[in-house]
């Protein structure tokens, strides 16, 4: 049977390599940053500009999709995902990276029909690696296959998370806490490149060998979260459940023995959901 989705697919890969290149372009200048919820949930006219876009080009190609991204959610329009074939978009995933020139800066997208993601396409434009997966058909980095890790051995695992941008006493000592536990364990190291979808992207890879986030956003590992489970990997909560996608929280591994020896480690949070109503 025909891939339904290829052409879709092929749209974001081009769509995501235009975006990359305006990013680039962008580091050259100097970038004006705004605040959103916080003095360290940054965006800029990039993010903005890269949003729109990516948008209007899936507009104007696929007129009856539907869209969840980062800016236009930031701006009021609602993140609810239907059965409707929908992009989800993050424009830059590293907005704080690419502030400060920090090489690790990911366009992302994912796209979902009947709420199962189809493919993930992610960016990493400062590097120039394309990672794209199309469900049933593996992951890829500039067109080269992915395979996560073997590492059974957790003592000889690395594990790649993030501080997060809740930035409340009572959960930094969360993030800190797990932290801590996962070193004592202890493996080999822990890493972080400042985005979930390069995370992520990183498991695919097999150079770590885990990744958890609580405080991700849907756009953050959508895409992503295909590239890892074509690449044999497995996602799932920080609790070691069901991956639920709006709950922003994610555990991806090489294996599941190796995300629930970590997910025992964790001090899990609940952040407010992504598809939770606006406060009144
Ligand atoms: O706002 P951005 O840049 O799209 O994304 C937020 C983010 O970069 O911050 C986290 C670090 O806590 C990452 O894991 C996550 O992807
Ligand atoms: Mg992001
Ligand atoms: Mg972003």
């Amino acid at each position: 049977m025909a891939d339904l989705w290829q052409n879709a697919m092929d749209h974001a890969v081009a769509l995501a390599r235009t975006a990359g290149a305006v990013v680039r372009e962008a580091l050259q200048d100097e970038r004006k940053v705004m605040m959103k919820s916080s003095s360290v949930d940054l965006v800029t006219q990039t993010d903005q500009k890269v949003e729109q876009l990516i948008i209007q080009s899936v507009k104007d190609k696929f007129p009856t999709h539907r869209f969840i991204g980062e800016e236009s959610v930031a701006a009021g329009e609602a993140c609810v995902l239907t059965d409707s074939p929908t992009w989800i978009i993050d424009p830059i995933d590293g907005t704080t990276n690419f502030v400060h020139g920090y090489p690790f800066v990911a366009i992302s997208i994912g796209f979902a029909v009947n709420k199962q993601l189809e493919f993930g396409v992610v960016y990493s434009c400062v590097e120039d690696k394309m990672f794209t997966a199309r469900r049933g058909k593996g992951a890829f980095c500039n067109g080269r296959p992915l395979q996560v890790s073997d590492q059974k051995e957790i003592s000889q695992s690395i594990v790649a998370t993030e501080f997060g941008s809740i930035r409340d006493p009572e959960t930094v000592d969360k993030v800190l806490s797990s932290m801590r536990k996962i070193l004592c364990i202890p493996v080999h190291g822990i890493r972080g490149a400042g985005t979930a979808a390069v995370n992520m992207c990183h498991v695919a890879c097999g150079c770590v060998d885990a990744y958890y986030e609580i405080g991700i956003h849907v756009w953050d590992v959508a895409a992503a979260a295909v590239i890892v489970s074509e690449a044999g990997g497995v996602l799932m909560d920080v609790t070691g459940g069901q991956l639920d996608l709006m709950s922003r929280r994610v555990l991806a591994a090489s294996s599941r023995s190796i995300g629930e020896r970590i997910s025992r480690e964790i001090e899990a949070f609940a952040p407010v959901r992504d598809d939770a109503p606006p406060p009144q």
